[in-house]
């Protein structure tokens, strides 16, 4: 079976690049980059990820970013992920970057996005997998420094196809970005936003009412709710389900309780992601492996799954038929 998931052709939709940063890489580039890191090893790191909610993830997320200062350290961490997508036949990336974690440290938005396209062209040369990038605004900083964010991405736009919103979710509803939302909009982006991940249904229907979203990232509690459910299946919204992140950062009790193959009973059009791979214990085989372990997934349903993946990518129809083509 895990040979079943391995050569199942995926793609990945919900990946913040900065939660690819292994210890190992983190360590290096703190020595490089002169950056004190409260930890003496990486067995030390290691055994800090042990966590009670998205927000004691998030101050462990945004300190281990703090090693990120030149553009090779940006290339390295998306290369270093590319490969890995390269062992585990992940054919097409949505990747998620931060760059307010940056800017807000004085490191300047090209720097990080010219070291992250490097990578990702080169890995469309020599690894052959597709690509697009998406720049997510952090929630709980200020609309107007997304406003701010979102003039600065619109020198690098042939770069980026779409915005995302991430970050600590309650307090910080999809309402606030109303706005900023509606300009990125307007200049063509793809929109997409973190919600229903700690936050209850409400900032899922937000995000579909005030930001039009083209998909919702995890919005597992949108179960709370059977109006919204059937609305996700009529109107085919995907989620961009996460399950290894779920349980670490408790959203949700355990695994065997996660209801991501409930919702694909009923519809919803979920994928399967790894979220923060290098903090929460697995890549995308590992999650798709913790489905068929603890829910019994079948391999019609991983293939489900993974088809859902293409389908719900912003690949044109004309490449997502090619990628269905491989089932
Ligand atoms: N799972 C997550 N939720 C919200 N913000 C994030 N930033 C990185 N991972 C995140
Ligand atoms: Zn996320």
């Amino acid at each position: 079976m895990n040979n079943f998931i391995q050569n199942l052709p995926k793609a990945e939709l919900h990946l913040h690049i900065e939660g690819t940063l292994e210890p190992e890489l983190m360590f290096k580039l703190a020595h490089k980059n002169d950056v004190i890191l409260p930890y003496k090893t990486i067995q030390e790191v290691r055994d800090a990820y042990n966590f009670s909610s998205l927000q004691s993830f998030l101050d462990l997320y945004y300190a281990g970013a703090s090693v990120l200062i030149e553009e090779s350290d940006f290339f390295e961490l998306t290369w270093a992920y590319l490969q890995k997508c390269k062992e585990q036949t992940i054919l097409h990336v949505e990747i998620f970057f931060d760059p307010q974690t940056h800017t807000k440290r004085g490191i300047a938005f090209e720097t990080v996005l010219k070291g992250i396209v490097k990578a990702l062209q080169k890995g469309k040369k020599e690894l052959g997998i597709s690509s697009f990038l998406i720049m997510c605004f952090l929630r709980h900083l200020s609309e107007e420094e997304a406003f701010k964010t979102l003039q600065e991405s619109l020198a690098f736009k042939h770069h980026i196809i779409g915005v995302g919103l991430d970050s600590s979710e309650v307090g910080h509803p999809p309402s606030k970005f109303e706005r900023v939302f509606k300009m990125a909009r307007q200049e063509g982006y793809k929109v997409v936003a973190h919600a229903g991940e700690e936050g209850d249904n409400s900032y899922i229907w937000e995000a579909i009412k005030l930001l039009h979203v083209n998909r919702i990232d995890h919005g597992i509690r949108c179960d709370e709710d059977a109006t919204l459910v059937d609305f996700l299946v009529q109107k085919q919204i995907p989620l961009t389900v996460c399950p290894l992140s779920n349980v670490k950062l408790k959203a949700v009790l355990n695994m065997p309780k996660h209801n991501i193959l409930s919702l694909l009973k009923q519809g919803v059009l979920v994928t399967v992601n790894s979220d923060d791979p290098a903090y929460f214990g697995g890549y995308l085989n590992e999650n798709y492996a913790a489905l068929k372990e603890h829910l019994n997934a079948s391999k019609k349903e991983l293939t489900t799954l993974a088809k859902n993946s293409f389908q719900a990518s912003f690949l044109s129809e004309n490449e997502k038929q090619h990628y269905l083509s491989l089932f």
